[in-house]
């Protein structure tokens, strides 16, 4: 089986790498290209064997599947160039939320998914969120989620519901970063404590924590609850902590549903005008 991916940016090298290391696929079943041909070249010195092409055209006849691994704006022009290579039995895999399903159905012939990685894959964590088109059969479903599963958790969701998923799953990272940054960075400002050190062990409390919440089987109610003696210091930062941030969770997936609603509409309007100049 053959795996091509348009497009090696931060996530296309990110899901070869780990694919590669993970040994999912070997090098030679690999097939990237790149607007900036050096990065495609570049993953085929590290990884002997693989193949970086100059062409999106050659991707498309040489793989069984194409990870699409570019931005939202990108894809109508990508997919009017492997449209006319394209077999039904190929199955496409877009990595982004504004792209729908049916935008993809309705240009190309073959099986369609998306599916939604998060940088955790890197380290073999996390979910890859698996949503999937009308024409996709079970043997191709099966066969994508043998493969994600050498570096996630393969979740199938609802197509209406990816965005918020999204934002759990593949911004969450950022976000909680962003938090324990702000974390650290206030506890060097208030005690002097040494940056560094305290990331240290921020980082290594975050990674508690989750384990606490998945394999430990606790829920963030009881984490809270074990933490917060009765009448102790956990309890009144606990406290000022729900009053100060009341509202920001909603405000932040408000903002992140504007924005995916205002990509969608620039990809359909992408796609509407690639038809037509196509006549
Ligand atoms: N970065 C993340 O954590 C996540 C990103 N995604 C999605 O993955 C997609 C890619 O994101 P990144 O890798 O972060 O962006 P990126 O900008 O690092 O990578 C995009 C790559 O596509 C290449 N490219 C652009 N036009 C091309 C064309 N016509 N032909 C071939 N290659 C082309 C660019 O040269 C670049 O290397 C986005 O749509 C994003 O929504 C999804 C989940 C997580
Ligand atoms: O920021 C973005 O648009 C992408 C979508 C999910 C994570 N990163």
């Amino acid at each position: 089986m053959n795996i091509g991916f348009i497009g090696a940016g931060s996530m296309g090298s990110l899901l070869i790498e780990a694919f590669i290391i993970a040994e999912a696929i070997e090098p030679h079943q690999i097939y990237v290209s790149n607007r900036t041909y050096a990065k495609a070249e570049a993953l085929a010195y590290k990884f002997p064997g693989l193949h970086a092409l100059e062409h999106n055209t050659d991707i498309a006849l040489n793989s069984d599947i194409i990870f699409l691994c570019i931005k939202p704006h990108e894809f109508a022009k990508v997919i009017s160039e492997i449209k006319p290579l394209l077999r039904p039995n190929q199955l496409i895999v877009s990595i982004t939320s504004p792209v729908l399903l049916s935008h993809l159905e309705r240009e190309l012939n073959c099986h369609i998914a998306k599916m939604i990685p998060s940088i955790t894959n890197k380290m073999w964590s996390g979910a890859t969120l698996c949503i999937y088109g009308s024409r996709i059969d079970q043997e191709s479903q099966t066969k994508l989620e043998k493969l994600l599963a050498y570096i996630s958790e393969p979740i199938r969701i609802e197509e209406d519901f990816t965005r918020v998923v999204s934002d759990i799953s593949s911004c969450g990272p950022a976000f909680f970063s962003f938090l324990l940054q702000q974390f650290v960075d206030a506890a060097v400002e208030e005690t002097g404590i040494s940056r560094e050190g305290a990331m240290v062990i921020a980082s290594n409390m975050l990674l508690g924590t989750g384990l606490l919440l998945t394999e430990g089987g606790m829920t963030t109610e009881d984490v809270q609850k074990r933490v917060a003696v009765p009448g102790g210091i956990t309890a009144r930062a606990l406290a000022m902590l729900k009053t100060d941030t009341t509202g920001i969770f909603n405000n932040l997936i408000r903002t992140t549903h504007a924005k995916y609603y205002e990509d969608v509409e620039q990809v359909s309007a992408q796609f509407d005008k690639e038809e037509v100049s196509e006549q």
